[in-house]
């Protein structure tokens, strides 16, 4: 990865109150299921501003090292009770489309349902039904949850090394 993106929680959370918006506007969804784990920060939020309160998970590991991603593992899969819904019905949740390998075994668990990111690398595009904003291939998003505060050192400081 050449470049990386770092999110504050309050972007992440306007970002992920936009695709809310949009969701909200299609309607008709009965039940939210969160790809776990990144997608169960965006589901909480989902979840409230739409008045769902049938949340499942899916639970899916990606082996990667460093930046590089790989093979794809169901460690849980939807509950009877998802799989049983009118599959339109039924809204899957993630925080990133990257290579678009997650969401093609996750569509494959319940095709036809609903899938959303809040943000999507251009080789995951093609699976998303929504999404909020386009990331290059070629960054690195560092999600809230896994950064925090620290001391930044400064730019002129960096330059003259
Ligand atoms: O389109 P892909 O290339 O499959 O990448 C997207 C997946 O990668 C991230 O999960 P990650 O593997 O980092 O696991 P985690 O959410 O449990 O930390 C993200 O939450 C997606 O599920």
């Amino acid at each position: 990865m050449r470049r990386s993106l770092h999110l504050s929680w309050d972007q992440f959370h306007a970002d992920t109150r936009t695709l809310a918006q949009r969701l909200a506007e299609r309607g008709g969804f009965s039940a939210i299921a969160a790809v776990a784990r990144g997608g169960l920060f965006p589901a909480g939020v989902i979840a409230r501003e739409l008045g769902i309160r049938v949340i499942e998970t899916i639970c899916v590991v990606s082996y990667h090292e460093d930046t590089t991603r790989g093979e794809i593992a169901v460690l849980k899969s939807l509950s009877e009770d998802i799989l049983a819904r009118p599959p339109q019905e039924v809204l899957i949740v993630d925080d990133l489309v990257d290579t678009g390998n997650t969401a093609r075994v996750v569509k494959a668990q319940l095709p036809g349902a609903y899938f959303a990111t809040i943000y999507a690398k251009p080789l995951g595009l093609p699976l998303v039904d929504a999404y909020v904003r386009e990331i290059p291939q070629d960054t690195w998003i560092y999600f809230p949850w896994d950064t925090g505060l620290s001391f930044q050192e400064p730019i002129g400081a960096r330059n003259s090394r």
